[in-house]
């Protein structure tokens, strides 16, 4: 959320401190107590305390002359910058909510498979052991593979499993 504001900020020669907010002091809950919107980031310039970032970058395309030329340019930026938002909505929830695809239940149905074989076969392999484990707890899916249906099917054709 705060990349673009550096980006800025760095295109345009200007310099800036920043307190960087580890997870731990945030879940303490004074400082997300504090936050006008319960989140970060937030940002200062002189007497002026702002959250939202995409209110930070409008404030500095103001101070930057970063705003186009006059009313109507301003209206048409504002519409481009509303669609990047939108965009990156749609980011966030590929990146925090539904990070999946189809290969993925391919590749963890045959990983498991592997499992029942030798159920130490991840042993050395912790970053796939971690990847079946996360997919394998998606509720939906952990609600099915705990299922007799799913472990009482056979997986071999030869019966060798
Ligand atoms: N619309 C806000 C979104 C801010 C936001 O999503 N902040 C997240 C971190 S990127 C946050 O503070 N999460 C912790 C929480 O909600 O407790 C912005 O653009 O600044």
């Amino acid at each position: 959320r705060c990349e673009a504001v550096r980006m800025l900020l760095t295109d345009q020669g200007q310099e800036w401190q920043e307190d960087v907010v580890t997870v731990d002091l945030w879940q303490k809950g004074e400082l997300k107590k504090s936050c006008l919107f319960g989140q970060l980031p937030k940002f200062r310039d002189g007497d002026l305390t702002l959250y939202q970032s995409n209110a930070f970058l409008r404030h500095l395309a103001r101070t930057y002359g970063l705003y186009g030329k006059d009313q109507r340019e301003a209206a048409l930026l504002d519409m481009v910058n509303d669609g990047v938002e939108d965009l990156r909505l749609k980011y966030a929830q590929l990146i925090y909510q539904n990070y999946i695809s189809f290969a993925d239940y391919n590749l963890v149905e045959l990983v498991r498979n592997h499992l029942v074989l030798a159920p130490g076969c991840l042993a050395s392999c912790p970053l796939l052991a971690a990847y079946v484990e996360r997919v394998s707890a998606r509720p939906r899916l952990r609600t099915y593979l705990e299922s007799a249906a799913h472990r009482d099917r056979p997986i071999n054709g030869n019966g060798k499993q």
